[in-house]
């Protein structure tokens, strides 16, 4: 039975490259999938991971049909073996449907792949929809981790290295510490439940251990 998958996780948890390694699998065996893919940070177009695996993607628009699209690509004399959107979390709740009616009416695999929260632990509605959707929710099971060493679920946003709670929804951008954005204005970093309500970050949490107050008491001087 084909199915919709949803693969959800937070940032950085390796769906980009799970997503990369299905459409691997199945292309090397000679299936044609259609690859979508939104907002991506290698650009418009494009479907890449951060172990430095890329491929093209068709851009989904916020106004793309998806299921049009892909009897599109069928009526016109292309195949469609199966359909991989990433960046899911992105998606209007209508288009989630249209992927839900690619598999009901087209009997087509389906895999989205997206962040299920926001930086103030908000759904979004793609996601949102697609947990109310979805046959299959699957967690990458490649822990992300706090910087305190538990399983990270959550994504804060920083500003000038400050987590912050306000703002918009989408803005695209990475974790901050990757090679591509040490100094990024604004960044993300993922956290346990804990410290994400307590708005503490990895640089918030070094800066409380170099304070004078909890150094050894000479060299507090
Ligand atoms: N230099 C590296 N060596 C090994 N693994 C890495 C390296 N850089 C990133 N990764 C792996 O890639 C994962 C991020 O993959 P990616 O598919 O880009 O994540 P996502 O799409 O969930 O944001 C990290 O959790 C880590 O496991
Ligand atoms: C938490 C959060 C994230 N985003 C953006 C930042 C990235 O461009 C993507 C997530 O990509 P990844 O491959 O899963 O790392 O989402 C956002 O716009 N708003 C947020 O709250």
């Amino acid at each position: 039975m084909p199915e919709l998958v949803f693969f959800s996780g937070t940032m950085d948890c390796g769906k980009s490259t799970l997503a990369l390694q299905i459409e691997h699998n199945r292309s090397s065996r000679g299936l044609q999938g259609m690859i979508y893919s939104r907002n991506d940070r290698a650009g418009h177009g494009k479907l890449s991971s951060r172990l430095g695996l890329v491929t093209e993607a068709v851009e989904a628009a916020h106004d793309m049909d998806f299921y049009a699209h892909v009897v599109g690509q069928l009526s016109s004399g292309g195949r469609v073996d199966y359909v991989i959107a990433d960046e899911a979390q992105f998606l209007a709740p209508e288009q989630v449907d249209q992927l839900a009616r690619v598999v009901d009416d087209l009997e087509l695999d389906v895999f989205a792949f997206g962040i299920t929260t926001d930086f103030r632990s908000k759904l979004f509605p793609g996601s949102q929809r697609l947990v109310e959707l979805a046959d299959r929710i699957e967690v990458l099971q490649v822990e992300a981790l706090c910087w305190c060493g538990a399983r990270a679920t959550h994504n804060a946003r920083t500003v000038d290295g400050r987590m912050v709670v306000e703002g918009a929804q989408v803005v695209v951008g990475d974790v901050v510490g990757d090679v591509d954005s040490p100094h990024a204005v604004v960044g993300y970093e993922v956290l346990c439940r804990r410290h994400h309500r307590r708005r503490q970050t990895s640089a918030t949490a070094r800066a409380v251990a170099l304070s004078p107050d909890v150094l050894p008491v000479d060299s507090a001087k």
